[in-house]
């Protein structure tokens, strides 16, 4: 494999996998270099159903193998929300800052013991005629009471990992990568694809 698609046209997700697949020396490209791919409309239920709608429907248009990024998170205040709808949260225009102040204000005087999260990234990884595999990492978390720090994207200034006692978004790229939800589905995705012959076999029974 010299060359990966990351059917994505989220430039923070990009970049992660630019950064994470680079010590395999491929060739990492997204949606942002194939503009003439639509939008796919993400109507699954859940991060892994929308991760395969991406990943089959980008695999058929381009006719290559692709890997697609469905994630988000998950409020157990809130009931799981904002869930498969994180991009949105705050309305159709996809806009990070509307969607933290949105999760502040629902979380407004809600304890600290009471304001457990959790990130889900489902990866799924599909070739014209094969069968899709499909893979999941999360991490835990609490809500901060407000944003601290600059980096990652989405909900990492507000997002506190568990076992680091600092937002997601206070840390460097290098520790977020080693980490994050992303990170781990990415290496379960890893270590099925040391596999790859007999996975891209096509036939489930055969793994
Ligand atoms: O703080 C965050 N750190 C992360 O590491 C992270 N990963 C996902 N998210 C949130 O979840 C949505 C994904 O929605 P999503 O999977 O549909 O992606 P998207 O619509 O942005 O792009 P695409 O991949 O569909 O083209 C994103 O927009 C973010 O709001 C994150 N937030
Ligand atoms: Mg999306």
């Amino acid at each position: 494999m010299d060359e990966v698609i990351i059917a994505t046209k989220n430039e923070g997700k990009a970049a992660e996998f630019k950064t994470m697949l680079a010590p395999l020396g491929v060739k990492v490209r997204t949606l942002l270099d194939f503009p003439e791919i639509e939008d796919i409309e993400e109507t699954g239920h859940t991060f892994e159903e929308n991760a395969v709608l991406k990943a089959e429907e980008t695999a058929f248009a381009l006719q290559k193998m692709v890997i697609a990024d469905d994630s988000g998170l998950s409020i157990e205040y809130l009931g799981g929300k904002p869930g498969v709808y994180s991009a949105r949260y705050a309305g159709e225009q996809k806009d990070d800052a509307k969607n933290i102040q949105k999760v502040l204000q629902e979380l407004k005087g809600v304890p600290h013991e009471e304001r457990s999260a959790r990130f889900h990234c489902a990866l799924a990884i599909a070739a014209p005629g094969q069968e899709t595999i499909t893979v999941e990492g999360t991490v835990e978390g609490i809500i901060a009471e407000k944003p601290e720090g600059m980096g990652g994207f989405g909900y990492d200034p507000i997002f506190i990992v568990k076992d680091k006692g600092k937002t997601m978004a206070q840390l460097t790229k290098e520790e977020k990568n080693k980490i994050s939800h992303r990170a781990n589905a990415l290496n379960k995705l890893q270590l099925l694809l040391q596999h790859e012959d007999s996975v891209f076999r096509g036939n489930k029974e055969d793994r």
